[in-house]
């Protein structure tokens, strides 16, 4: 085939958008997505296209999904081949004309991208020096070359492809040449196009460990090499031993960057400047080899190290550089406090005090031994200046500066074996189990700055799907983590990542010390780029302030009843319990808002988590049946309507009309629960709960326009059945007469807090400002106790907010005014 013009160039692209990207153009899209479909559908339609009962992993696999699988499963079936190799003119035209199309859509097209992995990404874990070289005329396609490594070196820039990789052209010693695409590389896709080429200019030596050679399903004479795990591409420097003896048999032109230390001094403090991070490590980490200004390179790399998160090689160049006896006291310093900044992002607060007592009679000594002991103090007590974390967490962007703290827990599996988290002795409903920085995270300020929702990630093994660049990015994130940190690596592959790769390590793992980076290029693990793709996948957290994982918590399993409520300020993690419990028993969180529908529910676990919720709530809604549900879905829609109509009606008859349709619309609500099925629910029957408060809603709104306080109790009756559906336990529901006698202070169960939190203390001051209106004064203090009780029980944060923000609960700014002042609080 003559690839030379640009006609036959419409195949490869093809097939590289097939394989690697689509560009098409796309429709906007609604609320939900089936898995892996393109198509956008409501979740309504989305519940009446899946199976009627429980749902399995295979109930994913669409008409798409399968064309994909039946292509990957015959491709599996053929030997491995020689093919013909790749002409250069060719290759490096389509590399040409794929840059155009990529950089350069035709006008008004919308670029939307897919990335399809059709087979279990590779990687390896053999050393160098126990690999042997292979050429490019040796490899075989649809072969995993193990034993071997390639050496080759690029012949042109590496072409973004718009999605996870970039693409190259190579030669090897022979002037063989072949098509490279480089998957995955954090650091790579970090970078702008200045710092790619910076990185990898033409010329750039690469040793590729145990390549794998792919067909190309629809060009199959354009078959490429793909490095999915950025550990098994290496950089080779000039001084690189697997170097001697190798000589290339073509003339490539190549323009180094620099080429004495002096010049890749300058460039690194350029690219300094310019915050590409990872050049200006490597420029510096060329000053050191040239000798040029060793120490102060080893300075200026461990401040770069710093911004990329490698603590620990920072730490380690700058102890080197300080212990060199080189320094003046002014360099001294400043390697004193990148140990201090290094320790410190390490959580090792205890070598920051040792460290910065060094510092002796400079005014940094006392702020770092004051910020130690801060983080030492809240690590072992669990005490945090909690008003101040809240008043902060109104700025967009905060990420507290905290130490991490963790309660009384345990991870054990349970007679199932499923893994959980547990309570290591009694706990109080309140107490704060969990406080955790993430681990690694992208800010919602990075999701903002790519501005591109446009990439559809499709991984046929798994049969999952992601919609967004942003999970592909966060796996980047932990790439970028894990690089520098052995210890983090083995602790992410004790996390859960999923049911298509190997079992998790047992957690916590081994503390392992992680030696200093070799090279910036060479991350310190050999990253298995499948599991740490399903653990950003199954554990990460999605917050206002981004996407985060954290470890501890990522233990945690899901209940619809659960026994702890988590809550984000700024991007770190708190978790606190909803009831008193005992040692031994399971915390659980819910992993979605609990109110769904069983049915919506059941898909997004199965879609997201894959498994099914056998909770006390999801068994007792099974076992109604899905004609119950499907027309308690309906009833549901009904009532939102309703109460749509209620806000904007104002005359008696319309709001008597409207009262009683929406009374009529929850008692046939009501009926499509079966009493014995909710009994064993502890009377939970979530879906009831908002139509009950817009019921509520309709009743008030009537019983103020008529004066008449008898719909006013009928109003506070339906919201105490709210909150009842919602699992909260009440102690007295009285609406008129004397309090009954010998009553506690609190008319609810104080051994729990209720679930649906914010909800339901809003619930709770409505309730409280109803008595109000009707003038039972004494209700309403016993109410308002109730909301002030669980804002202190769980957390502060409805302290403050009632005090400074009265506005955020719409409609109530000036009851809430009062509220604060009557409270106390
Ligand atoms: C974030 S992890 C939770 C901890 C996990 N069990 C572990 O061993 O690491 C999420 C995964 O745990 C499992 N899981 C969580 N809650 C569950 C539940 N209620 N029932 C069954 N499996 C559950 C699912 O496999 C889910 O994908």
């Amino acid at each position: 085939m003559d690839l030379s013009s640009m006609a036959d160039m419409k195949g490869i692209l093809d097939s590289l958008q097939s394989q690697m990207s689509q560009l098409s153009t796309q429709g906007p899209r609604t609320r939900a997505r089936e898995v892996g479909s393109g198509q956008a559908f409501s979740m309504d339609q989305i519940i009446s296209m899946m199976p009627k009962k429980k749902l399995a992993r295979e109930d994913f696999m669409n008409d798409q999904l399968a064309d994909l699988k039946e292509k990957a499963d015959r491709e599996a079936s053929l030997p491995p081949e020689h093919v013909p190799l790749i002409n250069r003119k060719d290759l490096l035209g389509t590399l040409r004309a794929t840059w155009k199309a990529i950089n350069e859509p035709s006008p008004g097209q919308v670029m939307s991208k897919q990335v399809i992995i059709f087979w279990p990404q590779k990687y390896s874990t053999t050393k160098i020096g126990d690999l042997s070289s292979i050429n490019v005329a040796d490899l075989m396609v649809r072969k995993t070359h193990k034993g071997n490594y390639l050496l080759c070196r690029t012949i042109c820039p590496p072409v973004f492809d718009g999605c996870i990789g970039f693409l190259l052209g190579v030669e090897d010693s022979q002037g063989d040449t072949a098509y490279l695409k480089l998957c995955n590389h954090a650091m790579l896709l970090e970078a702008d196009a200045d710092e790619t080429q910076n990185i990898m200019p033409v010329g750039t030596i690469l040793v590729l460990r145990e390549p794998t050679y792919y067909t190309n399903a629809n060009v199959t004479d354009l078959p490429f090499i793909m490095v999915e795990s950025p550990s098994d591409v290496i950089f080779a420097d000039f001084d690189n031993p697997i170097l001697r003896d190798v000589s290339w048999k073509s003339k490539l032109i190549v323009h180094p960057r620099a080429m004495t230390g002096e010049a890749w001094k300058a460039a690194g403090l350029k690219d300094f400047k310019a915050s590409r991070w990872f050049s200006s490590a490597i420029c510096f980490t060329n000053c050191i080899k040239f000798g040029f200004d060793v120490q102060v390179s080893r300075l200026n790399r461990a401040e770069v190290y710093l911004r990329l998160g490698w603590n620990n090689s920072a730490l380690h160049d700058a102890q080197v550089a300080f212990k060199s006896g080189t320094l003046t006291d002014d360099l001294k310093r400043k390697a004193v406090v990148r140990m201090l900044k290094a320790l410190y992002a390490m959580n090792r607060y205890r070598e920051v005090l040792e460290t910065a007592s060094s510092l002796e009679g400079d005014k940094l000594s006392g702020e770092w031994i004051t910020k130690a002991n801060q983080r030492i103090e809240e690590q072992t007590t669990g005490n945090y200046d909690w008003p101040k974390l809240y008043t902060n967490d109104k700025n967009a962007n905060f990420s507290p500066d905290i130490a991490d703290f963790t309660g009384p827990i345990e991870v054990k599996y349970d007679p199932s074996g499923l893994r959980g988290t547990y309570v290591t002795r009694d706990v109080k409903a309140g107490e704060l189990l969990i406080f955790h920085k993430p681990s690694f995270c992208l800010s919602a300020a990075e999701i903002a700055k790519s501005g591109d929702s446009s990439l559809q990630w499709m991984s046929v093994p798994a049969l999952k799907s992601a919609d967004d660049r942003d999970t592909h990015r966060l796996f980047c994130k932990a790439v970028q983590r894990v690089w520098d940190d052995r210890h983090m690596y083995d602790t992410l592959l004790a996390l859960y990542g999923g049911e298509t790769v190997a079992e998790p390590k047992k957690f916590p793992p081994p503390f392992v010390t992680s030696p200093p980076l070799e090279h910036p290029t060479r991350p310190c693990v050999d990253i298995d780029v499948e599991y740490l793709q399903g653990v950003s996948m199954f554990n990460s957290f999605g917050s206002k302030s981004g996407k985060e994982l954290y470890v501890v918590p990522s233990l945690l399993n899901h209940s619809c009843a659960p026994t702890a409520r988590r809550e984000f300020i700024g991007d770190a993690f708190a978790l606190r319990v909803l009831q008193d419990m005992k040692k031994g028993e399971e915390l659980t969180v819910s992993y979605i808002e609990a109110d769904v529908s069983y049915d919506e529910k059941r898909f997004r676990m199965m879609n997201s988590w894959r498994f099914n919720c056998e909770c006390i709530v999801c068994q007792a809604d099974d076992e109604d049946g899905y004609d119950a549900r499907d027309s308690r879905r309906a009833l549901y829609h009904k009532m939102d309507d309703i109460g749509n109509k209620t806000s904007n009606a104002y005359d008696a008859p319309t709001l008597r009309r409207l009262a009683a349709e929406a009374k009529k619309t929850c008692d046939n609500m009501k009926r499509t629960y079966h009493e014995e099925h909710s009994r064993k629910a502890g009377g939970r029957k979530y879906e009831l709960a908002q139509p009950l408060r817009l019921l509520a809603n309709a009743l008030g709104h009537l019983g103020r326009t008529i004066s008449d306080a008898s719909f006013i109790r009928q109003s506070i009756d339906a919201k105490m059945q709210s909150l009842t559906v919602s699992g909260m336990k009440f102690i007295d529901k009285s609406l008129s007469g004397p309090l009954p006698s010998g009553s506690p202070s609190l008319p609810v169960d104080t051994s729990q807090v209720p679930q649906f939190y914010d909800i339901s203390v809003l619930t709770v001051i409505e309730i409280a400002h109803s008595f109000k209106e009707i003038g039972d004064k004494k209700r309403a203090k016993r109410w308002f106790d109730v909301a002030i009780w669980s804002g202190k029980r769980l957390q502060r944060r409805w302290n403050t907010s009632l005090q400074t923000s009265p506005s955020s609960v719409v409609g109530f700014a000036w009851f809430i005014g009062s509220l604060s002042v009557i409270c106390d609080c």
